[in-house]
């Protein structure tokens, strides 16, 4: 199976070491110095799990920067952030063939949408990651914690297909589950980020921290709620209890977010994609959004103000 990494950082470049270390037939799209890194000393991550191999891998897959060169695809894993979603799916365009399925590792509820715009619904399959990872110099990922991929079929169900890429990815060593109601799935985490990922940039604080007082916690409590509105006028069913389910997960969690990370190197920020979504479809479908509007609004500023 040819296998399109599009999207090197923490996620693509993590799943993408370990797909080309099982000798999958693996091509990273990648640029600047980050791909003349890879191309000098292969694609680095540092893991506690590579504890046997002197705690680092080294990949050494194809990498370009030009679609055209990498060619046809069977497989790409899309992992760039929110904000470049329609740029990159762009520019992959030699990459997808007929065949080719785009598995998508993002985080938030709207970019397959985006890729089925351009390459139809059939081909994009929606995942999950969970991972704790960054990109922390060219070439390089830290990897912390967790590492696993949930994906499925966007209607549903389970195909041939799914279960063959099942196969080829947990025989690199991957943690990966087929599951029947991925849309499910990607609400439920899309809940998460929204009480996690900006609340913790601003503050710093830890997953943990943020639902460790009733005043934190009613911050996360709330903007979750009015995401879990969201997802109900979108038909979306994630159980009475999926609140409580993800306070228990924040409170085991001491790590901050991806946007944290982004924050403060001056990195744009997947806001639109979080808080920001959930602040527009609650317009759009007459729901009251304050909290994930406050959340926004202060970090938009946070933003602009550390940028400089
Ligand atoms: N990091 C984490 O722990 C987690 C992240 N996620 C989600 O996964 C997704 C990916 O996040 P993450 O891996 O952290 O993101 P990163 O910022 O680490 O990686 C994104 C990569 O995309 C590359 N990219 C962007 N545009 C192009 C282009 N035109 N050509 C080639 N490469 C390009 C960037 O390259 P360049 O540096 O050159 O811009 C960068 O290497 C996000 O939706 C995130 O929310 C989900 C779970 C955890
Ligand atoms: C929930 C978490 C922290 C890890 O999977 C994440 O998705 C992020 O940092 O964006």
């Amino acid at each position: 199976m040819r296998i399109g990494v599009v999207g090197v950082g923490a996620v693509g470049g993590f799943f993408g070491c370990l797909l080309s270390r099982a000798a999958a037939e693996v091509t990273l799209l990648a640029r600047g110095a980050h791909l003349e890194a890879i191309r000098r000393d292969g694609l680095r991550v540092r893991s506690p799990l590579a504890a046997d191999d002197g705690g680092e891998w080294v990949a050494r897959p194809a990498a370009t920067d030009d679609p055209a060169l990498a060619g046809p695809q069977d497989l790409i894993l899309f992992a760039v952030k929110s904000y470049d979603t329609e740029e990159v799916a762009r520019i992959m365009a030699p990459m997808v063939a007929s065949e080719t399925t785009i598995l998508c590792l993002q985080n938030g509820v709207d970019n397959e949408a985006k890729l089925a715009a351009l390459y139809g619904e059939d081909r994009v399959l929606p995942g999950v990651v969970y991972i704790g990872a960054e990109r922390v110099a060219p070439g390089l990922i830290e990897h912390r914690a967790r590492g696993e991929i949930l994906f499925g079929e966007a209607a549903g169900g389970r195909s041939e297909r799914v279960e063959r890429i099942r196969q080829v990815l947990a025989a690199a060593g991957i943690q990966v589950h087929a599951v029947d109601d991925i849309r499910s799935a990607k609400w439920e985490k899309f809940l998460f980020n929204v009480g996690l990922n900006a609340f913790s940039a601003l503050t710093g604080g830890t997953a943990a921290r943020l639902v460790a007082t009733p005043a934190a916690r009613w911050v996360f409590e709330t903007s979750l709620g009015e995401a879990l509105a969201v997802a109900r006028a979108s038909g979306v069913d994630l159980g009475e209890d999926v609140i409580e389910r993800l306070v228990r997960t924040a409170s085991a969690m001491h790590v901050t977010s991806s946007m944290e990370q982004d924050l403060s190197h001056g990195r744009p920020l997947e806001l639109d994609t979080f808080n920001g979504y959930v602040v527009r479809e609650g317009r759009r479908l007459g729901l009251e959004t304050p909290v994930n509007a406050t959340l926004y609004g202060v970090m938009e500023v946070r933003a602009e103000v550390g940028r400089g």
